[in-house]
């Protein structure tokens, strides 16, 4: 029987990529979703990466990537929440349509897509099947400027202690907690060194750190309902 694949949702770049490319180094069948086409996704395809385009912005949106996904594969080995959208609080109109925006991509598509795809996981044939939850570490502590963003991420921690308790002990569900990894293409020096400066270790360890969590929890099968925090020590500062 050939092996399950495992599922990357926002997989086209950054962590998500840098993720799929190391499951597909170690022999796993990846498949991603995507927003918005670009050239990095002909390099996942050439390596046999599936990519599935999805927006999670609505219901709909969310649905409709499910059908498709259940057309793809018949079974899933595990499943990465890992899309995200870092939207900063608005303070005007938009402030409540960025909230539902952010409450539908972090925490509604990870409860459908955990919902409606168990049977994708139950049908791997292999020994351990995991949901991963990629969370945040101001999930815990709030944030002045990201205060929509970080509840939802909070709102997507607990979802990880009811899917947990839920769905043992066939399928394991375990979320990670990073705080800075990857700096955005934007940021100066300056905000390099603000950021580094708010952990103890301070640096930007870059997406292995990532992939050598999530190996972790693939790997390990009496791990179900906890949070990884890859956060440099930043609760010590
Ligand atoms: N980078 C970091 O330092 C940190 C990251 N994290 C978390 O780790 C994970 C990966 O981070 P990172 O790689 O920086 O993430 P990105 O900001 O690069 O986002 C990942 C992907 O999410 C997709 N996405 C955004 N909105 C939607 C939507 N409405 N529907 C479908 N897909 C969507 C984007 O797709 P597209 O590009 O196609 O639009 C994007 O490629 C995230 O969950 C993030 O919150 C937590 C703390 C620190
Ligand atoms: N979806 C995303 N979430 C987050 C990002 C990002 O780039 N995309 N970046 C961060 C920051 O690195 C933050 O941890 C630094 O203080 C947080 N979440």
């Amino acid at each position: 029987m050939s092996a399950s694949p495992i599922l990357i949702t926002g997989g086209a770049q950054r962590l998500g990529r840098h993720c799929a490319e190391r499951l597909v180094d170690d022999g796993h069948p990846v498949i991603v979703s995507y927003r918005r086409e670009r050239p990095e996704l002909e390099a996942l395809r050439s390596r046999g990466v599936v990519t599935l385009a999805a927006d999670f912005a609505t219901e709909a949106g969310i649905l409709d990537f499910i059908a498709r996904l259940k057309q793809q594969t018949s079974s899933l080995r595990a499943i990465v929440h890992n899309a995200s959208d870092w939207a900063p609080d608005c303070h005007d109109e938009q402030a409540g349509a960025t909230f539902e925006r952010l409450f539908r991509v972090h925490m509604l598509a990870p409860y459908l897509i955990n919902l409606h795809c168990r049977e994708l996981l139950e049908a791997c044939g292999e020994p351990q099947r995991d949901i991963v939850h990629m969370t945040d570490f101001v999930a815990q502590k709030g944030s002045k400027k990201h205060a929509a963003y970080a509840a939802t991420k909070a709102g997507l921690a607990n979802l990880t202690l009811s899917f947990a308790a839920m769905y043992a002990p066939r399928i394991q569900v375990n979320a990670i907690a990073p705080a800075l990894i990857m700096l955005g293409e934007h940021d100066d020096e300056a905000y390099a060194e603000q950021a580094r400066a708010k952990s103890a270790m301070a640096m930007v360890p870059g997406p292995g750190v990532i992939y050598q969590s999530l190996r972790y929890l693939l790997d390990n099968r009496y791990v179900t309902g906890i949070t990884l925090p890859v956060d440099g020590g930043r609760h010590l500062r």
